[in-house]
């Protein structure tokens, strides 16, 4: 049975303990905060000391981890236990880029043997690839990549892509997610078909986006070469016959597990289009960081465990003290699609409102989680930040090696960051008094994590997206709600397929349909012209 948090002993002494301070002031009375709340894992240095916890927060916070059993919850995560209750599988993210000699064992079968197997098909077929040994219709290298996914099947692929190609690659990733043809049309623009390989990355290779896509590539391709060219096409999924029935030839097929969610897939075959582009080494680094990770998580002490200590400082913040959101302020462009990669790790696992066997909570969970190139961020919503009503953790990404900048740019970044952290914690009295001066008033107070890192490389990007992963399995785990389903996302397709049909034109309205929706698709033209409304319009 698992309990709410409110049923916790320890939750409840958290309620009854509010000795927090303004973090400014509590960083002025404490020489030894800042060594305290800094949290090192090789060369990532992660700085909770902007968040106003106290000493003996801090300690109830750790028995809450205890007494939530997190400690246990993450055993069976590694261990392969069924820790995604609702679909009755385990969460195996971990097993993908764990070593080759471990065993995990799912059914009583280990999988990692399967995971390598796959792997290497992998590798095999992406050094082909580069070395330009797969060949197009008309015999010329491939030189273009289209991934066509969508959500977890290609967040992913694209955010890491932008953070770790250089441009001098052999090969140019392309994606498309949309459903409305119009960023396929924009590809066919920038490629050759007889150069380009599409590959249709779909866990369920079911969903609507990416098998529409994947049908208009195959035509497009097909009518271009004369014939049909299934040899240009890979499949990525755990739905094998699919694969088959689209008609991706079995070497090209690659396969993922139902034990992998989407938006843990990166590490997996899911990747090829990443390690197509930047090549299986520094896909490999990924993995590696990744693992490293992971490794940190289970077996660092509790009190220097980066993803536990920022696990619970989240519940803390969210649960006790009513923040409303995670902002992610990463401070390079290459991390511009990090915050929407987080987006879907943190909302589809964490946007739950019963435990994970049912029961609903009294309390908030998930929040909103959203952000932007830090950079670009000081000049839209951190007004917001500094002098808005709302509450969000403000999540900075710092890298302090910037690698051979021009002398004008140097240092400029890392100066922002620290000061734009420094104005939210600290703040500012007004100089001056009356109504004029309270609008240069900083109250500070606003809750930071500042995380740096000497540079953007694949390794560290690994530990990022494993660090994340793990702190928002320690939110679930505290909470007691499942991070690895997404049911919330299956009424509204099932509404829209009902839909479809009408707003083709080819259909009226089903059963199903509210007055509202039938009078948006009478006034788009679906359905109704020239038929009089009754005035309910229905
Ligand atoms: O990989 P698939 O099965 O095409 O699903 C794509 C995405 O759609 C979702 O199911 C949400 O609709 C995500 O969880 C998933 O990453």
């Amino acid at each position: 049975m698992t309990t709410a948090l409110t049923h916790s002993p320890v939750w409840q002494e958290l309620l009854g303990h509010d000795d927090t301070e303004h973090a400014g002031a509590l960083l002025g009375a404490d020489p030894g905060r800042v060594e305290r709340y800094c949290l090192h894992h090789e060369d990532l240095r992660v700085d909770l000391s902007r968040h106003p916890v106290t000493d003996s927060t801090w300690e109830r916070l750790l028995r809450l981890a205890e007494e939530r059993g997190v400690p246990g919850r993450i055993e069976a995560l590694f261990s392969g236990a069924s820790v995604n209750e609702s679909e009755g599988r385990p969460a195996l993210h971990t097993a993908l880029r764990s070593r080759p000699d471990a065993s995990i064992h799912v059914d009583g079968e280990d999988v990692i043997p399967a995971v390598y197997e796959e792997l290497q098909r992998m590798a095999a077929f992406v050094e082909a690839l580069r070395s330009g040994d797969v060949r197009g219709y008309d015999g010329r290298p491939l030189r273009h990549v289209v991934n066509i996914g969508i959500g977890g099947s290609e967040a992913g692929v694209t955010m890491a892509h932008q953070a770790l190609a250089d441009g001098d690659e052999p090969l140019r990733l392309h994606t498309v997610s949309g459903v409305d043809g119009r960023e396929l049309a924009a590809v066919w623009g920038r490629i050759d078909p007889a150069e380009t390989l599409f590959c249709v990355a779909s866990k369920s290779f079911s969903t609507l986006e990416t098998l529409t896509n994947a049908r208009t590539a195959w035509a497009w391709l097909e009518a271009e070469a004369g014939r049909p060219v299934p040899e240009q096409f890979v499949g990525i999924s755990a739905n094998e016959s699919a694969m088959a029935d689209f008609g991706i030839p079995a070497e090209r097929r690659f396969r993922i597990w139902e034990w992998v969610g989407g938006r843990y897939s990166l590490p997996s075959t899911m990747g090829l289009p990443l390690a197509a582009v930047i090549g299986m080494e520094r896909f490999n680094e990924l993995r590696r960081g990744m693992r490293a990770m992971d490794e940190h998580f289970r077996s660092a002490p509790a009190a220097q465990n980066i993803p536990l200590l920022l696990g619970l400082l989240g519940v803390w913040q969210i649960s006790l003290r009513g923040a409303t959101g995670h902002v992610v302020l990463p401070y390079h462009p290459g991390l511009r699609r990090l915050p929407a990669y987080l987006q879907q790790l943190d909302m589809e696992s964490l946007g739950k409102s019963v435990t994970r066997d049912g029961q609903p909570v009294d309390y908030p969970t998930g929040t909103s989680c959203w952000g932007e190139v830090g950079i670009n961020g000081q000049h839209s919503f951190f007004q917001w930040l500094h002098q808005g009503t709302g509450r969000v953790i403000a999540e900075f990404l710092v890298p302090v090696e910037e690698g051979g900048l021009p002398e004008r740019h140097a240092g400029l970044n890392l100066a922002s960051a620290l000061g734009q952290v420094q104005a939210l914690c600290q703040g500012q009295a007004p100089q001056g008094s009356g109504p004029e001066a309270e609008h240069h008033r900083y109250e500070g107070g606003r809750p930071v994590t500042l995380i740096l890192f000497r540079r953007l490389d694949a390794y560290t990007l690994g530990r990022l997206l494993a660090l994340h992963e793990h702190r928002v399995f320690v939110q679930a785990s505290l909470w007691g709600i499942n991070p690895f389903d997404q049911w919330g996302v299956e009424l509204g397709k099932r509404v829209a397929k009902g839909l479809a049909p009408v707003a083709r034109g080819e259909a009226p309205p089903p059963a199903e349909a509210d007055a509202a929706t039938r009078q948006a698709l009478r006034w788009a033209g679906c359905w109704g012209a020239g038929e009089s409304s009754d005035g309910t319009g229905v």
